[in-house]
């Protein structure tokens, strides 16, 4: 493997406009080795052509995006520095599996032998000798996994690598990434779901037309980003209301039902031991917390109303 210590990939003021579209507005990140990074946004948030901008497939109207404090094309041996997966589909549909990466291979002066070893840890060894239009959308993913690996690179970027995989294919994908960041490797792979992240990442890049809403490891966005509330059902809701007000908590009705009232910075001790002391009866009482998906709709949310 390349010199994984000073691997980064580094977006400097990056804009792209398309016409009238601006896709990327302004991004400004570093993505580190050793961690999985998740590249975040809902559709259309300019994820997939920051990443472009990173492998030199698309010029940006301004600023840069740089490999190693470089640009792509000044890397003497790009292959050996970073690998992609962008697109799965994107592969001759008459080509065997082991064509396709012989003559990546070749064309990127990485050794034939290479071949057999991403072919093996894909998962796809036995498939090796058929045409990849044959292929599942899952084996093309692994397919595109491999050829991201075959020189080895210090720097993986995968778009949306779920996307397609069956069950044991995302754990096996989620796997992979952990390790080749555990090898010291710097992994950013995209998506737009918030519930994949959450299982894979350690880091998150978040963004949305185009510009960063948050860059954090994803404990901390967590922490920031979701709520935890107290749901307690009561047939006093007026009682419990004002007892709990008394005590200094911040209550408010369920927006559907009259017989709910929502806590925010208590535990169910408190709301417990307050109901007891005011006489309401409590029929139910929990902590909730939002999904860090909710989380995410909001905040993207917010965002588009802001824009
Ligand atoms: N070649 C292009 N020509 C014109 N507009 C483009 C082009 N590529 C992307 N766009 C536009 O730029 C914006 C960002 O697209 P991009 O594909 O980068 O988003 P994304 O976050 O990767 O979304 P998805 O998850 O849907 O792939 C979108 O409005 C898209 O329509």
């Amino acid at each position: 493997m390349q010199n994984t210590t000073q691997a980064s990939l580094q977006a400097h003021d990056l804009v792209k406009r398309y016409g009238t579209v601006t896709a990327v507005d302004g991004l400004s990140f570093q993505v580190r080795p050793g961690i999985v990074t998740g590249f975040l946004g809902p559709n259309g948030a300019g994820k997939s052509t920051t990443l472009r901008m990173f492998l030199g497939l698309d010029k940006p109207t301004s600023g840069a995006a740089t490999v190693n404090g470089h640009r792509l094309h000044e890397l003497p041996h790009p292959m050996r520095v970073i690998g992609a997966m962008l697109d799965a589909r994107a592969v001759h549909p008459r080509r065997t599996a082991v064509d396709h990466l012989a003559s990546v291979a070749r064309a990127g002066g990485v050794p034939r032998g290479r071949v057999g070893e991403v072919l093996e840890l894909v998962g796809l060894a036995e498939a090796a000798s058929r045409p990849a239009g044959d292929f599942s959308l899952g084996m093309k993913q692994r397919l595109g996994i491999a050829t991201a690996l075959i020189g080895d690179p210090g720097i993986v970027i995968f778009d949306e690598p779920l996307n397609g995989l069956d069950p044991e294919g995302i754990r096996w994908a989620r796997s992979l990434m952990r390790e080749l960041a555990a090898e010291g490797r710097l992994v950013l792979f995209s998506s737009h779901l918030m519930g994949e992240m959450q299982l894979t990442a350690d880091h998150l890049i978040v963004i949305n037309h185009g510009r960063l809403l948050a860059d954090q490891p994803l404990d901390a966005f967590i922490a920031s980003h979701t709520n935890e509330y107290v749901r307690v059902r009561t047939p006093h809701a007026d009682v419990l209301r004002d007892a709990l007000r008394r005590a200094g908590l911040l209550v408010r009705a369920d927006a559907d039902r009259t017989d709910v009232l929502i806590v925010s910075g208590a535990t169910t001790e408190s709301v417990g031991r307050i109901a007891a002391a005011s006489g309401a009866e409590v029929f139910e009482l929990t902590l909730v917390r939002d999904s860090l998906e909710d989380a995410f709709l909001a905040m993207t949310t917010i965002e588009q109303k802001a824009a």
